[in-house]
């Protein structure tokens, strides 16, 4: 129970899995974080993020509000804290999805907490998959594979890996790691 970070390259389809960890088990809680990029089509405010400006994010960082906060691919993403300390608190399992270096920052923070990378089956498929979406510009497709190389290389610092070969088994995976079911 009590805390899983899950993290990822890009396109690796950790918001997919998740989604379909939640389908199915509304006992898990999913943090909701905060970032300065903007909304994509289909996405709400609240829902995937809390879409802020840089000014807020800032200031949020100011005020002690993140559990942990990075750049990457040029917008910041954060934790908020105060929902996750009251979740977990109460005894939920919860789950964050977040890339390297705010694992990181939250295995120097929360150690016991539980961390799982999700992995491609191959580069070339986390190529099709980023680019497939079809929700980023080459460019920016280009800087999130760059950052995939380095995420990648980091996986053996993971407590498990998962593949994330088929998005219900992987999703199944990951819920018997966090809540053993
Ligand atoms: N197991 C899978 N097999 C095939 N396609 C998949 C699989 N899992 C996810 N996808 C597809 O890969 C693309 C990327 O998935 P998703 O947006 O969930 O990735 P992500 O890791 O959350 O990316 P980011 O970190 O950039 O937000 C989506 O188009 C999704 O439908
Ligand atoms: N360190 C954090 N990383 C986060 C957080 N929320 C999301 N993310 C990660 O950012 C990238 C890009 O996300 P995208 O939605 O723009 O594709 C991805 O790896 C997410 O997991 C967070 O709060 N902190």
């Amino acid at each position: 129970m009590g805390l899983t970070v899950l993290s990822g390259p890009s396109g690796v389809g950790k918001g997919t899995v998740v989604a379909a960890v939640r389908e199915r088990h509304p006992e898990v809680w999913v943090s909701v974080s905060a970032t300065t990029r903007a909304p994509r089509p289909g996405e709400t405010d609240g829902v995937e993020y809390h879409f802020v400006d840089a000014e807020e994010f800032a200031r949020m960082v100011k005020a002690g509000e993140f559990v942990e906060h990075a750049m990457f691919a040029g917008h910041a993403y954060g934790t908020p804290r105060g929902p996750l300390r009251e979740r977990l608190a109460a005894g939920v399992p919860c789950l964050l999805e977040i890339e390297l270096l705010g694992a990181r920052q939250v295995r120097s923070a929360m150690p016991d907490a539980r961390f799982v990378f999700l992995a491609p089956p191959t580069f070339e498929e986390l190529v099709r998959r980023l680019t497939g979406r079809g929700t980023e510009s080459p460019e920016v497709i280009a800087r999130r594979l760059d950052r995939a190389r380095i995420e990648l290389a980091a996986e053996t610092e993971f407590d498990h890996v998962v593949v994330n070969d088929d998005v219900r088994a992987a999703a199944a995976r990951l819920v018997a790691l966090m809540i053993g079911s």
